[in-house]
Formats: C-alpha cells, structure tokens, sequence
C-alpha cells in the first residue's frame, strides 16, 4: 500500500473529482457517510457528540458527520469556527444542509468561544483541520486543542488529529496537536502515524476507503509504502516435488561469544525454520557443545579461540553469512571482523555486535559491500548516525546511510523500516510489543539469513524475512502472551507463521 503525502492527498480527491464525474461535495457526502459509520459502531447513543469543525473541508465533513449522525438520533452539539470569515464552498453547502436538517444545536465561533463543559462521557469529533494544515497551529486554535486535550473526553479525529502535520513533524508545536484516541484516516494513512513519537496523538487508526481514483493512487510517486501480506505470498518460491536441500542453500552464521551463545541459538533455529537447506554456525569453541546438543540440524565449525570470534571464515560454498547476534567486541572480534566484511563476496547480514562494531570506528563503514544488509535497532543505528530527534529525522539519516554505503537497511521496532539504497522505505505491518524481548532480533538475523541463502533478493530477503518474524511473534504472542512470550516462542512460531501466510490469499 501506498503512503502519500498530503499534498498528493488533496491532488488525488481533485483528481478524483474531476475524472471520475463525482462532485466534490458528494466524495465528501461518500467520506461523511463511512465516518458517521465508524464512529456509530464504537459509540451508541447515550453518547454525546460534541463536533468542532474548522473553516475548510475536514470541518466539511464533520459537519455532514455531525447531521447524519443527528438524523439518526444521536445527542450532537456543533461548533464551527469561522475566524477568517473565509470557508470553503463544501464547508458552507454543509452548514446549510446540517440547518436545513432540522439541527439547532449549532454555534458558529468568530471570536470569543465559550467552551462547553466537556465529561469522560462526552465525544468529540475533532474536524478543525485535516490534510490542508499549513504550519503548526497558535492563537485560538492552539487554545482550542488544549481545551479538547485537557478534557476526560473521548477524541475521534477525521482523517488526521489537528495540528499534526501528516509528514514531518520536528518544527510543531506538540501542545497544539490533538490527542485523538481513535484517527480516521480518509484513504490513505499518513506517514506521521507510523512514528513512535506520534502515538499518543494518533491513537488507534483505521481506514476508510472513500474510492479515491486507482489511476491516480498507481500512478502516483511515493518512496514510501506499507508492505501486504498478499505481496508477500507472492514472493515465496514454490517447492518442486523432486526438490532437494541443495537447491536452498548454504548459509553461514557467525554468532556467540563465552555467555552469549543463546544469540547463536536462536538465530540458527530461526534459520532452519524457514526453509534453509544447510546451516554451518561458526562459533567459538565454548559454544560448541551448546549448539550440537540443542539444534542438531545444523553444522558447528569452531572459531580458532575458546571464547570468542577470533578468524574469518572461508566463504566457499556457502550462498549467504550473517555475523553478529552475540559476537561480542573483544579487540580480535574486531580484527575477525573487518577482515570478514572486507573479503565478502557473498549476500552479507551484518546485526547487532557487528554494527555496534562499525559504529566505533566508523572509517571502516565504506568496507562494507555494496547492497549488504545492516539490521539496526534504533539505539545501534544512532551510534552509528548518531542521535535524532524525532523519527522523521532518524528515517532521513537512515536513508542517507543507505545511501551513501549503497546497503539495505532494516530499521527494526513497531513498524520496521526496510530501506532500500535507493531510498524506497516498505514499512512493516506484523509484529507487536510482545517482541520487545531479548533475543527477538537474533531470530530475525537467522530468518534473513536463511532467505538469502534460499537465492532471495535482498529486497526481498528483508521484506518477506521481517513480515514472517512479526507474524510468528503474533502467533506467539496469540499463544504466550504479550508478557510471557520469549523470543524462542517467535521462533517456534515461525513454521505456523509460514505456513499461515502460504495460506494467504
Ligand atoms: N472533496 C474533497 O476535497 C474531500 C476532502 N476531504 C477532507 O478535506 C480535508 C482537506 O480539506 P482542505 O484542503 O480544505 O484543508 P483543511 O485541512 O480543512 O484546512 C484548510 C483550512 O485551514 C486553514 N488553515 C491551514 N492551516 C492553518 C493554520 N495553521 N491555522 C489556521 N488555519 C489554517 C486554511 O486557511 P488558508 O491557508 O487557506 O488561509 C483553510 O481555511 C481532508 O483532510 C479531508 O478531511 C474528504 O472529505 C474527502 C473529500
Ligand atoms: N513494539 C513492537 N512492535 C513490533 N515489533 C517489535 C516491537 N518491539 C520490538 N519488535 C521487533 O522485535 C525485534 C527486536 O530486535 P532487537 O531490538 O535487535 O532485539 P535483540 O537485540 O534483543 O535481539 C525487532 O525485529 C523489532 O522489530
Ligand atoms: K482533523
């Protein structure tokens, strides 16, 4: 799925408008009538609905919100805020219609507003302003939201909370934002929603689909997309009946280190558990032991040292190596390291140790080859780019990053990042807070590993590799619990998981 700008939003209701011979103030009947739906199925009648419509055509539709929803008998209360004495021509047609109704608790604001009492009971439609904001709100308007915010009310925001810019936010002002605890979003979603920091405003999301113009929406260019699951079914390979495990590669793991040996674990039973052929696991000798007797389908090759990663490995034979879960920094980890990196000429995922690594001595960054996949958190990333102050920020630098060393970028939390070296961003819908637990990224490593071993691209490795590992974790988390799952539950969920999404339509 697209995300566009919100500037391409309003281009596409006037495309839509002028090519597909529906009025513009019937698209906003269609968008009012979807609203008024949403809302009626959260909140029954002992409700009341308190609407603030702004001067343009968000404050259109929740005014046609605001009568259909009176037409069927729910309490509303109106205020329109005409400050300018300037609305749009859909704002004023639907002021008439809402008099023409019979509505006449209505009370337009052009100067001094009287705020009414607003209770934890109440609703309030938030309609001041939606995609046409064009700088952070003040005055009255900022006072408004801060009065809306400093209630016990419910907020449901049409198409976007107030005040929040659909893009970038790092010049507003937060206090101005509404605080929506449910946003609903005509069309597309906005960029912003999927920023951590603009959760409390955004509140839970959903979409309406108000039959913005196809053509238009694919044609349309955008860097930014949300990835589905119907996309990825269609990425996995088909296996052939005379298929045999050397048509799905070999893969190298270098992970663990003296008390880390789990990192290696988990990454090598996430590996075989998504489709891999042969997994070797370089890995210290102390971790022999640990990783014959617990995952006895892959093979050990041990590193020269007891304890830690000391020597490259030869890469002959292997389709793919990932290094990093647990491979800790010591000083000849650090040697091991770049002489790896630099003498690759296979798919290569770099995780965790790896990365923190390269983040102290960033002048070796550039040795890393070309389309390599770096697996950050968003602490790792920003030792390596250093720190930001918003996500729009950290997602800017990130694709920067990928940029300039030409590398994929998976930018790991709710809503993953995948970021192409030609700065096309997929974020991922799977996955929930469940998987904020130790050892969920190490999964993740050996997931990607094995895809790239499998001959997957690495765009797709790292789409179709995060979609599966947060789809197990909410397998897992379905089956363990938000508190109780372990990342060894979102590896044990990964054969569910595939075999879920292979089920996919
Ligand atoms: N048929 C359609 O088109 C459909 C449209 N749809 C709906 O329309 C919404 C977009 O409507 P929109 O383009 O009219 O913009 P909107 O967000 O209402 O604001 C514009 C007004 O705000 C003002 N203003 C701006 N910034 C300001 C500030 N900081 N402080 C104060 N004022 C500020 C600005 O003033 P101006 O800058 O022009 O002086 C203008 O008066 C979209 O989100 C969706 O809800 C859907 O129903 C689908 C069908
Ligand atoms: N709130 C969340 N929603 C969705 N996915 C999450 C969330 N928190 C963490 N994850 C996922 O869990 C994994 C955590 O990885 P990471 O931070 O590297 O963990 P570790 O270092 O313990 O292995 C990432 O894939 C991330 O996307
Ligand atoms: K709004």
């Amino acid at each position: 799925m697209k995300i566009l700008s919100c500037t391409q939003q309003k281009e596409a209701d006037a495309y839509t408008i002028a090519h597909e011979s529906i009025l513009s103030i019937n698209l906003m009947e269609k968008a009012a009538g979807l609203l008024a739906q949403a809302i009626s199925e959260r909140y029954d009648k002992s409700h009341r609905l308190v609407v603030f419509a702004g001067p343009g055509n968000n404050g259109g539709d929740a005014l046609a919100v605001a009568r259909i929803l009176f037409l069927k008998n729910y309490p509303v209360e109106v205020y329109l805020f005409n400050v300018k004495g300037t609305l749009s021509e859909e704002c004023l047609t639907n002021i008439q219609r809402l008099k023409e109704s019979g509505f006449a608790n209505y009370t337009e604001v052009s100067n001094q507003f009287d705020p009414p009492h607003l209770g934890s009971h109440d609703v309030v439609i938030d309609g001041l302003f939606g995609s046409g904001l064009q700088k952070p709100l003040s005055g009255g308007f900022a006072a408004v939201v801060q009065y809306i915010n400093a209630s016990p009310a419910q907020v449901v925001s049409i198409d976007i909370p107030s005040g929040l810019m659909g893009e970038d936010n790092t010049h507003n002002i937060r206090q101005n934002i509404i605080k929506a605890d449910l946003t609903l979003s005509i069309q597309m979603p906005k960029l912003s929603f999927l920023f951590a920091e603009n959760a409390d405003v955004v509140g839970e999301w959903q979409l309406l689909d108000i039959g913005i113009s196809r053509e238009f929406i694919e044609s349309a260019k955008t860097n930014y997309y949300i990835t589905e699951a119907s996309e990825m079914r269609a990425l996995i390979k088909p296996r052939k009946k005379f298929a045999h495990k050397g048509m799905f590669g070999h893969g190298l793991l270098i992970a663990g280190s003296y008390g880390m040996g789990g990192a290696a674990l988990l990454a090598s039973r996430a590996c075989l558990r998504s489709g891999i052929g042969l997994l070797t696991v370089h890995t210290p000798v102390c971790n022999h032991d640990l990783l014959q007797s617990n995952v006895p389908e892959a093979m050990v090759q041990d590193d020269v040292h007891d304890r830690c990663f000391a020597e490259a490995a030869d890469l002959d034979n292997f389709q793919a190596v990932a290094i990093g879960p647990g491979l800790g920094q010591e000083e000849i980890t650090v040697q091991a390291l770049f002489d790896q990196v630099s003498n690759c000429y296979i798919p290569l995922v770099l995780d965790a140790d790896a990365l923190n690594i390269f983040s102290s001595y960033r002048n070796y960054l550039t040795r890393i080859p070309r389309h390599s996949i770096l697996t950050p958190h968003i602490k790792e990333l920003e030792r390596i780019i250093g720190r930001c102050s918003n996500s729009y920020e950290r997602l800017s630098k990130a694709k920067e990053l990928a940029a300039h060393l030409q590398c994929y970028i998976v930018l790991k939390g709710a809503w993953t990042a995948v970021i192409t070296p030609d700065g096309v961003t997929y974020f991922n819908p799977t996955g929930n807070p469940g998987m904020a637990t130790a050892g969920s990224g190490d999964v993740l490593t050996g997931v990607i590993l094995s895809l790239l071993s499998q001959g997957y691209t690495h765009e797709e490795a790292c789409r179709l590799g995060v979609y599966v590992h947060g789809l197990a974790g909410d397998i897992a988390c379905q089956q363990k619990g938000v508190i109780g799952m372990t990342s060894g539950d979102i590896a044990d969920a990964l054969p569910a998981a595939w075999k879920q999404l292979m089920e996919t339509k």
